[in-house]
């Protein structure tokens, strides 16, 4: 019963919306796809901030929408958070009140997030005296969404919340965003049109074309699937799950494992023992049939080629399984020509950067 059941059809003059969905009640939810594909319109419709045509939407096994039985639960009744691109606070109230305000709708016996929760999860105690106007986008988006968990929803929305902040502002909120995820037990549907976003926060995607659901899975199992976008381009990559082995003081490394191999990074800030995820882009990984020795690339595994797929002009996207572990490596059509690559070539992967997300 903890799960999401979703089925909308909407439709403008250019554009309907047609989707079924069955989504997980916990953990990170993306929608994925490219402008005007339908994500936000999507949300709001879950929200109730729209009135689909005709839909259905259970929450937890709790009836928000059956068109089928005339049952349209208002969205000021829906125990949801909402989270949009620019924090929309109230100008004349300082922090504090902002998120008292948010807090005061709910009922007391409702309340499983604490005030001092969500002001601990998204680092905002040194701001809780300040105006909005004077805090950085990214403080404010903060605030914005520790106020949107301190009405304890029982499912938080969020639409494009980066989307409006710089590399770095972003950089400071994702953090956050990741923490969200680790600490509460609230299901979150994220719109997002960023792949790097997608891959660092996502457990679940749900890719968008014209209004149709074009795939819903795993975040790790959509990205590296050749048939998808989210596997092609110069942001594709794989994500894998690696344990952390010893660390090297000396030479400022840690060391890592995964059943595809030994992965070493320069990195200070890891401990033995501890679960990471890392990134490997499909562009920082080279192939050969040999083992290539003399080389400054540390991380070599051997693979398996299991697909090949056009990319861009005159590059190619080879899926490769390690160990089980499923990667991605752009290579030039030339050089797939002269190794002779096919699916069930055995070829060694050099790894020239790994990215851990934590
Ligand atoms: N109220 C409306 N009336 C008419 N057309 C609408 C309305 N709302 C959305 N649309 C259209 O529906 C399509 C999908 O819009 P939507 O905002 O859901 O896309 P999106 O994937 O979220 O895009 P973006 O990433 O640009 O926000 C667009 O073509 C948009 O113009």
């Amino acid at each position: 019963m903890s799960g999401i059941t979703a089925v909308f059809r909407q439709a403008y003059k250019d554009f309907s919306l047609d989707v079924a969905l069955d989504l997980p009640g916990r953990g990170v939810t993306a929608f994925f796809g490219v402008s005007g594909s339908g994500k936000s319109t999507l949300l709001r419709c879950i929200a109730g901030l729209e009135r689909a045509r005709s839909g259905q939407l259970v929450v937890s096994g709790e009836v928000w929408q059956d068109d089928a039985s005339g049952v349209f639960m208002p969205v000021h009744r829906r125990p949801l958070g909402l989270v949009f691109q620019d924090a929309s606070l109230f100008a004349h109230l300082d922090v504090r009140r902002n998120l008292d305000y948010g807090r005061s709708r709910v009922p007391a016996a409702q309340r499983r997030v604490s005030l001092e929760q969500a002001v601990e999860l998204l680092g905002i105690e040194p701001l809780m005296e300040r105006r909005p106007d004077t805090l950085s986008g990214g403080e404010r988006q903060r605030v914005a969404i520790a106020r949107a968990l301190a009405t304890s929803p029982s499912l938080l929305l969020m639409d494009e919340p980066l989307a409006s902040l710089d590399l770095q502002r972003k950089a400071d909120v994702l953090p956050y965003l990741e923490k969200l995820h680790a600490e509460l037990d609230i299901p979150i549907l994220y719109v997002s049109h960023a792949p790097d976003e997608v891959a660092r926060l996502a457990d679940h995607l749900v890719l968008l074309e014209a209004g149709r659901v074009t795939a819903a899975g795993p975040t790790r199992e959509l990205m590296t699937r050749l048939d998808l976008p989210l596997a092609h381009g110069d942001a594709a990559a794989a994500v894998i799950e690696a344990t952390v082995t010893h660390l090297e003081p000396a030479w400022q490394l840690s060391h890592l494992e995964f059943p595809g191999g030994q992965i070493s990074l320069p990195s200070q800030a890891l401990q033995p023992g501890q679960k990471v995820r890392v990134r490997i882009q499909a562009r920082d990984i080279s192939l050969s049939l040999q083992r290539q020795e003399g080389s400054s690339v540390l991380n070599v595994f051997a693979a398996i080629v299991t697909g090949l797929a056009d990319d861009s002009p005159g590059q190619l996207m080879v899926s490769l399984d390690a160990g089980g572990s499923t990667l991605l490596a752009r290579i030039t059509r030339k050089s797939a020509a002269a190794l002779q690559l096919q699916p069930g070539s055995a070829v060694f992967a050099q790894v020239k950067g790994v990215a851990v997300l934590g």
